[in-house]
């Protein structure tokens, strides 16, 4: 929620989504939906640009000084020099897949989650590839799960551990669980991966009534989001000091950004995200990958 207040978001040209096109049809009912008091949405677009003009000089003059083939979004605060931070289109995302190194084995499971109930849980290709080079620049040798589902983060992370490496896996769902066993062992890394069917926190407990403590170098946090800071908590003091906890959908279909999205999930997120930014415990960074993943490092 941080920058909600003085953020202006420019969206452009040939790629309007519908509800852009909605806000440049409608402006006076939908505006306010992104306002806040210093908040100011302007919508670009060429085709568009005459439509627009009603809406003030502000807007009009970012038009002219700007031109490209994407979207992308300007912070209002003059204090961040106008800085343009692209926003994925869907033509810019499938050339972020497109340019995915994705194993062979991971795209199998992919495709067979996909035709399953909850397939869009599973993390993106593209997240995937960042959490396993978070492993390998780390060197992590033990690393926690919570929220495997069928498997594919979990196996991204297995696949790129050492022989002697080994992840804990949380799930409570044992049906999703069989088709990540099956890839473990179809990947050859069903060594590596330790299952731990129940629920995430008490598996957690667990590990620390078991004297773990501070004996893991990574964890992914990917499961029920209003036990993401119960979770988080619990990993800090599983992970060792320099260690990862990587927390997933941190900006919820951008709900957190919201003032009024006020569902228990989406109040949940937006806590634990503001709790973070002022926790000297971590060094932290909120990536905007698939649906916001933070990545936070144990000082
Ligand atoms: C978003 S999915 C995980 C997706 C997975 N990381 C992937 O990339 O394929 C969340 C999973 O967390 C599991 N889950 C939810 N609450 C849980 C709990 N309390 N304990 C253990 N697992 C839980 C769900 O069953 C679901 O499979």
């Amino acid at each position: 929620m941080a920058n909600t207040t003085n953020s202006m978001v420019l969206y452009h040209g040939s790629m309007l989504t519908h509800a852009h096109k909605c806000c440049l049809l409608r402006p006076a009912r939908l505006l306010p939906r992104f306002h806040s008091s210093s908040a100011t949405l302007a919508v670009k677009s060429r085709a568009s640009h005459g439509s627009l003009a009603k809406w003030g000089h502000k807007w009009k003059r970012q038009f002219v000084r700007t031109c490209s083939t994407s979207d992308f979004v300007i912070a209002n605060d003059e204090k961040y020099g106008n800085k343009q931070v692209v926003s994925l289109s869907p033509r810019l995302y499938d050339y972020v897949l497109k340019n995915v190194r994705e194993p062979e084995i991971l795209r199998q499971l992919r495709e067979e989650t996909a035709s399953m109930r909850g397939s869009q849980m599973q993390v993106a290709p593209d997240q995937a590839q960042l959490l396993a080079i978070l492993v390998q620049i780390l060197g992590a040798e033990r690393c926690i799960e919570v929220g495997v589902y069928t498997g594919y983060s979990s196996l991204a992370i297995a696949l790129v551990l050492p022989e002697s490496g080994c992840l804990v896996a949380c799930e409570r769902d044992a049906k999703s669980l069989e088709v990540a066993k099956k890839y473990y062992h179809l990947a050859g890394v069903s060594h590596k991966v330790d299952v731990k069917f129940g629920l995430a926190a008490d598996t957690l407990q667990s590990l620390i009534l078991d004297g773990e403590a501070g004996s893991y170098d990574f964890a992914f946090i990917d499961a029920d989001k209003r036990m993401t800071q119960k979770y988080f908590e619990l990993l800090l003091q599983l992970v060792r000091v320099g260690g990862l906890i990587v927390i997933d959908n941190v900006l919820w279909h951008g709900k957190v950004a919201d003032p009024l999205v006020n569902d228990p999930k989406t109040i949940s997120i937006r806590d634990f995200n503001q709790q973070l930014v002022e926790d000297k415990r971590v060094n932290i960074s909120m990536v905007p990958i698939g649906d916001g993943m933070t990545i936070c490092r144990k000082r």
